[in-house]
């Protein structure tokens, strides 16, 4: 539990919210404001980046250089939930063919009353419009979830979650449809 508790990266707007006690404990984000050259002038970038790639590959524009943090994702799961009484139960994100050492990248739209919620720690999280969670290894592993159901939201959401599936079952699932 620590363990996943340490390794949990959160990013959203939810963070800088009151009603999460969760806390940024990390981002995927360079800490600094790169300095990019145009027409050989130096500016800060003005936002924030991360990349994930293929491990040391790199993109540079105007003098910025981004390396991969190697992290790549093969699959996205795309939930839509009509309105509240769409729900997903409690459960953890540790199947057999996925890759535990990928984070799950969980991006949501739409409605920003959505909780998610850890059993154990007792934790909410409001996954605001826009907002990104990312779980890392153990937390895919370790960490429950649900969305219970709100009878009275009437709005849809939607979630992408990416993630890493293990080649081996790729081509399982290849061959089972042959
Ligand atoms: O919709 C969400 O925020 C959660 C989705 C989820 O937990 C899943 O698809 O495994
Ligand atoms: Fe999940």
């Amino acid at each position: 539990t620590r363990g996943a508790k340490s390794e949990r990266l959160v990013f959203s707007h939810a963070c800088r919210e009151r009603r999460t006690k969760t806390k940024l404990l990390g981002c995927p984000f360079s800490s600094f404001l790169a300095k990019l050259q145009v027409y050989g002038k130096s500016y800060s970038v003005p936002r924030k980046q991360a990349t994930y790639g293929d491990e040391g590959l790199m993109y540079s524009f105007s003098g910025v250089h981004l390396l991969a943090t190697g992290h790549t994702f093969n699959f996205v799961l795309i939930n839509r939930y009509n309105d509240g009484r769409d729900h997903i139960g409690e459960h953890r994100d540790d199947e057999r063919e996925l890759d535990p050492a990928c984070p799950i990248a969980s991006v949501s739209l739409g409605l920003p009353v959505t909780s998610f919620s850890d059993i154990r720690m007792r934790e909410l999280v409001l996954l605001a419009h826009g907002s990104l969670l990312l779980m890392n290894y153990p937390t895919t592993t370790y960490w429950y979830h649900s969305l219970p159901v709100r009878r009275k939201v009437k709005m849809p959401r939607i979630n992408l979650t990416f993630r890493r599936i293990k080649k081996k079952r790729i081509h399982f699932a290849k061959s089972f449809k042959d």
